[in-house]
């Protein structure tokens, strides 16, 4: 499905008629049309950015033409084409477990004009977008966030976790693998490949992990208009002893004072295997008048940890990142592979009243859940936020119920926490 044009869908009544008694309008923009500037104006201002430029609107026009852009217009304004409420949505590909993927609808750039807040005009749009995607037959929303607080009301939860990492290089000397194949820099426009080839292998085996799409890529790239750091991108490749590309290091340099101690800022680093990951890291780490790389969205735990004598240089600071949203519980649960049997009767409560309902849950020797129906009494009960952040694995059944979120016994616990463990530990390593 993630082949599904989300363009043709139509809009969501109940959302259009609630917007409708505020005397708000609730409607598409097309992204070749006379709507779209003033739409990305909108996105802009909400995410405290500067105006775009023409550059930038054409650049922007070529992800959004893909995207479900709709607006929220007030027609009393003083400039009426500018929305007040903006959302943007496709179809994309959750990885669940490692080589398994499930359909997502992701949504992003929700913003709503500072003078029309806390007016119900989010609700409106991210109810639209919720019954749209379960409608169409999704069984996950997604989005990363701006903010913690926000999204929980309407059943997002953390289901994948990112580390912002600082290395004090002085502090690190290498004590990691020597990996066999070679760095080399690569130019600039070279990179919307180079990225796509080499993120494709990371995100498939990568639970809770999306493919990036040519725009993301643009701009980590430095080949964005509006990009001040542009000029100062550089770009190094890890190929392994047969000549595979399997890792890519993008990066800036910005002087500090010391002029033997300027920060390196890694824009991106994707490592399909341990060696290059190895190779760009200690690259960065080891590069000459460096005395800070910083790195963001990177391994929970990151192994880099690991590759130095002292492990204290490292700093990782952990986040939630990839927030998820279950809208069918069976095809939800279905989605990956599991580590251990189950049979339990799970309760999921969900105050919207999308995904609300008792199951049978059983997993077989080989690792396959079947879901059923069933008017037994649950052995296990959470809520709807509770199961988007269990079902990657990602967080412990254990800590959940520790927080009051799942409701079951000791022994329900451990084996939920037995069956869910994952594989690879759950990370989105990109904004979307
Ligand atoms: C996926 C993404 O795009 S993440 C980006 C989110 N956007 C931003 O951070 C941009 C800046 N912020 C905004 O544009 C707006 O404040 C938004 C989009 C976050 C909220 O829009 P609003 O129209 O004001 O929200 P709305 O009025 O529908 O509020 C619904 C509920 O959420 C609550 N809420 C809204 N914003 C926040 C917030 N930032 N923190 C905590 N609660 C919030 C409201 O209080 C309300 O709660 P209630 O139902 O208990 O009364």
């Amino acid at each position: 499905m993630a082949s599904l044009d989300t363009l043709t869908l139509p809009l969501d009544q109940t959302s259009g008629d609630d917007l409708a008694a505020a005397g708000l309008e609730y409607r598409r923009v097309d992204a070749d049309g006379d709507d779209f500037r003033p739409f990305l104006q909108a996105v802009g201002r909400g995410f405290l950015g500067g105006e775009s430029t023409d550059a930038e609107v054409d650049n922007s026009r070529l992800t959004l033409r893909t995207r479900r852009l709709t607006g929220v217009f007030d027609r009393a304004g003083a400039v009426p084409a500018m929305p007040v409420g903006t959302i943007d949505s496709w179809a994309t590909a959750l990885t669940a477990s490692p080589g398994r993927t499930i359909d997502l609808w992701a949504i992003s750039a929700v913003t709503v004009a500072p003078t029309h807040r806390r007016r119900g005009i989010a609700r409106a749009m991210i109810g639209g977008e919720l019954r749209t995607a379960k409608a169409a037959g999704f069984a996950l929303a997604g989005l990363t966030v701006t903010e913690a607080t926000i999204y929980g009301r309407w059943g997002f939860s953390p289901a994948a976790w990112a580390s912002d990492v600082v290395v004090d290089t002085r502090r690190a000397r290498w004590t990691g693998p020597q990996a066999p194949g070679r760095l080399d820099f690569v130019p600039k426009d070279s990179l919307v490949e180079r990225l796509h080839a080499v993120h494709e292998r990371v995100r498939v085996r990568q639970p809770g992990a999306v493919p990036g799409w040519d725009g993301r890529w643009r701009g980590l790239a430095g080949l964005a208009p509006g990009d001040k750091a542009a000029e100062r991108v550089r770009a190094v490749v890890y190929r392994d002893a047969d000549g595979v590309e399997t890792g890519v290091l993008v990066y800036t340099i910005d002087e500090r004072d010391d002029f033997s101690a300027h920060d390196l800022e890694v824009r991106t680093l994707f490592a399909a295997d341990a060696d290059a990951y190895a190779a760009l890291w200690r690259f960065a780490i080891e590069h000459d008048l460096v005395g800070r790389v910083k790195a963001w969205l990177q391994q929970p735990v990151p192994p880099v940890q690991w590759m130095v004598d002292d492990r204290r240089a490292v700093t990782a600071t952990l986040t939630d990142h990839h927030w998820l949203r279950v809208l069918d519980v069976p095809a939800a649960l279905a989605a990956r592979a599991y580590a251990a049997p189950l049979d339990l009767v799970l309760r999921v409560d969900d105050p919207l009243g999308l995904a609300d309902g008792t199951w049978r849950v059983t997993i077989g020797d080989d690792g396959e859940a079947a879901v059923m129906p069933t008017d037994a009494a649950a052995a296990v009960e959470m809520t709807v936020g509770a199961l988007g952040s269990l079902l990657l694995g990602g967080v412990r059944a254990t800590e959940l119920a520790a927080a009051g979120l799942v409701k079951a016994g000791m022994n329900e616990c451990a084996a939920l926490d037995r069956a869910f463990a994952a594989a690879v530990t759950p990370h989105l390593d990109i904004w979307y």
